[in-house]
């Protein structure tokens, strides 16, 4: 891989899962972890870089508000989780993003308003101006209306729609573990780190589980190969890395971090609703 590949990214889309947005143990937010992060992406921001954050949390946040112990199975639950916990990650997020004078704003996205021409175009017209005034957009699905038919279901494929719609250089999902392995390392303590995919083929396929390591994520691995598969389609690299130090934004930046590196590979017939029609039909 070429040195200083990731110095000179000009847009950047940051998804961060929601078992690394709160305490394991008491599934409370872990503030010093949200601080650190909106720290970083006030620093991409100063300079020049254009940042956009996918944030998950509004369930497993809502679902602690309500003094939910067990993990909802029915939608409506999850819904009215989400209504709640949605608004009071918000409130955080503007609070710490006005600590660095940045605005940020909301964007909810359902798999309708990428499938609609007219409400897809709507949405990038709004990105660019949130883009053109300096703001911080923040992505979560629209968990409180998306029923199965119109749900993306997890955010390492929204935050990859996402970065097609807007034609992102780099995507970086921030995660429980350090990148791709062999195997989940969870299960498989002989695993080992990928550092750089190249071409995603079934190899990689075959090693990504769905097995999620916590009581609050979605997908596991093979959620995020699927969010590689459409960043490299788009022409964004991607990069997972560990959110245990969020400080590794920074250093993605320097060339000098640890993950694992999917190359992007563009497809000029890479055309976003047809891709999704076509896989989550
Ligand atoms: N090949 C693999 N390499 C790394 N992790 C894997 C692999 N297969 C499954 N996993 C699981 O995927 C989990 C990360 O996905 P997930 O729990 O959805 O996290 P997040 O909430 O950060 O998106 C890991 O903790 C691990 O247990
Ligand atoms: N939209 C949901 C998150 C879905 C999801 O993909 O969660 P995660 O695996 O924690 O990134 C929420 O905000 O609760």
């Amino acid at each position: 891989m070429k040195k200083n590949r990731f110095k000179n990214k000009k847009r950047v889309v940051v998804k961060i899962g929601s078992s690394s947005l709160t305490h394991p143990k008491t599934g409370n937010l872990d503030f010093i972890k949200l601080e650190r992060l909106v720290r970083e992406l006030c620093d991409l921001r100063n300079q020049d870089i254009d940042v956009c954050l996918v944030s998950s949390g509004a369930i497993s946040v809502g679902r602690k508000m309500m003094g939910i112990k067990k993990r909802p199975k029915r939608i409506a639950v999850k819904q009215a989780c989400a209504a709640v916990g949605q608004a009071s990650l918000m409130m955080t997020y503007q609070k710490l993003f006005s600590e660095y004078h940045q605005t940020c704003g909301q964007v909810l996205m359902t798999k309708k308003t990428m499938i609609d021409n007219v409400s897809r175009k709507n949405a990038e017209n709004t990105f660019e101006e949130l883009f053109r005034l300096g703001v911080i957009p923040i992505v979560n699905e629209n968990d409180t209306v998306s029923t199965y038919e119109i749900q993306f279901g997890d955010n390492d494929t929204l935050s990859a729609i996402v970065a097609s719609l807007i034609g992102a250089d780099l995507l970086v999902l921030l995660s429980d573990i350090d990148g791709l392995f062999t195997d989940d390392p969870h299960t498989n303590p002989n695993a080992e780190l990928i550092e750089t995919v190249e071409k995603l083929d079934e190899k990689y396929l075959n090693m990504a589980k769905d097995t999620t390591g916590s009581d609050v994520g979605t997908g596991g691995m093979a959620t995020k190969l699927n969010a590689a598969r459409i960043a490299s389609y788009s022409g964004a690299d991607m990069i997972i890395a560990n959110a245990k130090d969020v400080g590794v934004l920074h250093k993605i930046f320097e060339d000098d971090f640890i993950g694992t590196v999917f190359l992007s590979n563009k497809d000029e017939d890479f055309y976003i609703p047809d891709f999704i029609e076509e896989n989550m039909g």
